[in-house]
C-alpha cells in the first residue's frame, strides 16, 4: 500500500489516488455507483449543508439523502433538486458539518448517534467530533487544527495538562511531531484521523500514514472543509459499496487520502494561476481533479 512509515516517500499522489477511485460501468445503476447521507448544515451554518452536499454529488455517486434542519432543507434543494430528503439505508454517512458541537441539541445529537449506529463507514467533521466514540462501523474524523483537541479531550490524550501535552506547541512544531501527534490520536481514538492543513496528514489505528500536499493556500477560505467532508462521504460510498460493504478502519485511510488529494487538486484547479476562489468553486472543480486522476 502506498504510504507508509518514510517520511520522505508518504505523500499521496494521483496514482494512489486513481487505486482507490471508481468510475461507473456498464452495467451499472444508481444504487451500485453508491449512496451516500449527510446529516450537516444547522440554522446557524445553513450554507455547510449546501457545500457538504455539492461536494458529494461532484466527488461522483450514484445519490446523495440529506437529513437536518427543515429550514435548512429548501436551501439545499434549491442548489440541488437531485438531492433526496430524510433517511434511508446508505453506504456511508457525513456527520457534523455546519453543526456547532457546543450548542448542539439533545435532538440533534440523538440524530447523530443515531446514523453512527450504523456498520456503515462515517466521516465525522466540525460538531460531531466529540460522538467519534459511539461510530459502530469504521470512520474518518476530520478536525483542523483548532478542532483536534475535541477529539482528544474524550481519549485522556492530556491536552487539558499543559505540561504533559502542549498541543498546540507540537502541531506548530515540525513536520515529524505534527505526524506523530495524528498517529498516536488514531491509535487511541481507533478510528482514521486526518488533520487538515496545508499538509493534510492522515493515519490510521493501524500505524499507516500519508501526507496530502495537493492543495494550495487559496483553500484557506469558509467552507471548503464543508466541501471536503462532503467529497469524502461519496468516495466512501461507492468504495463501500463496490465492496459489497466489507470494508474496514484501514481501507477508509487510503478513502480519507485520495478526497483530500482530490480537494486539494480541485482547489488547485479552480484558483489556476493564483486567483481567489470560493468553497463552491472547490466543489465545482471536482470532477476536473478526476479526470487529473486519470491523466
Ligand atoms: N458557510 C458555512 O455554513 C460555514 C460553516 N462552517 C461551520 O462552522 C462551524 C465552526 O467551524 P470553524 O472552523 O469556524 O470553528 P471555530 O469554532 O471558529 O474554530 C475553533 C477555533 O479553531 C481555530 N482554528 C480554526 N481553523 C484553524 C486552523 N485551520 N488551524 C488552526 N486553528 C484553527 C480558531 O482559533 P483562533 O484562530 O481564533 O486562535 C477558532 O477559534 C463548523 O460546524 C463548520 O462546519 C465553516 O465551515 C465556515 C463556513
Ligand atoms: N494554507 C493552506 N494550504 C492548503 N490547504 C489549506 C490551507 N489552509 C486550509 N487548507 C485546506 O482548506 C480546508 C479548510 O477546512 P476547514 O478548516 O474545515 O474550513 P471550514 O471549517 O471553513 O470549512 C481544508 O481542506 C484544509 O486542508
Amino acid at each position: 500500500m502506498p504510504g507508509g512509515h518514510d517520511l520522505h516517500s508518504s505523500e499521496w499522489t494521483a496514482a494512489d489516488a486513481r487505486s482507490v477511485l471508481r468510475t461507473p460501468t456498464h452495467d451499472d445503476y444508481k444504487y451500485s455507483r453508491g449512496t451516500v447521507s449527510l446529516l450537516t448544515g444547522s440554522g446557524r451554518y445553513p450554507g455547510a449543508a449546501v457545500l457538504s452536499v455539492e461536494g458529494a454529488w461532484r466527488a461522483g455517486v450514484g445519490m446523495v439523502t440529506w437529513l437536518g434542519d427543515r429550514r435548512v432543507a429548501r436551501l439545499v434543494l434549491q442548489r440541488r433538486p437531485e438531492t433526496v430528503m430524510g433517511t434511508r439505508a446508505a453506504d456511508a454517512f457525513v456527520v457534523g458539518s455546519g453543526i456547532d458541537g457546543r450548542t448542539r441539541g439533545e435532538e440533534q445529537t440523538k440524530l447523530i448517534t443515531g446514523l453512527l449506529s450504523s456498520p456503515a463507514p462515517a466521516i465525522i467533521d466540525a460538531g460531531a467530533l466529540d460522538l467519534a466514540s459511539r461510530a459502530r462501523g469504521p470512520f474518518v474524523v476530520t478536525p483542523h487544527a483548532g478542532e483536534l483537541q475535541e477529539v482528544r479531550i474524550p481519549l485522556g490524550l492530556g491536552v487539558d495538562d499543559i505540561e504533559v501535552d502542549p498541543l498546540n506547541e507540537r502541531l506548530s512544531g515540525d513536520f515529524r511531531e505534527r505526524v506523530l501527534v495524528v498517529r498516536e490520536t488514531a491509535v487511541a481514538l481507533g478510528g482514521v484521523v486526518l488533520l487538515k492543513g496545508s499538509d493534510t496528514i492522515v493515519a490510521t489505528p493501524g500505524g499507516w500514514w500519508t501526507v496530502v500536499r495537493s492543495g494550495t493556500p487559496w483553500l484557506a477560505t469558509a467552507g471548503t472543509g464543508d466541501v471536503l467532508a462532503g467529497a469524502m462521504g461519496a468516495i466512501a460510498a461507492t468504495a463501500s459499496r463496490a465492496r459489497g460493504g466489507e470494508i474496514d478502519v484501514e481501507d477508509l485511510g487510503p478513502i480519507a487520502a485520495t478526497a483530500a488529494w482530490l480537494h486539494g487538486t480541485a482547489g488547485r484547479i479552480a484558483a489556476g494561476p493564483g486567483m481567489p476562489i470560493t468553497a463552491l468553486d472547490v466543489a465545482q472543480s471536482l470532477p476536473e481533479a478526476l479526470v487529473e486522476a486519470y491523466a
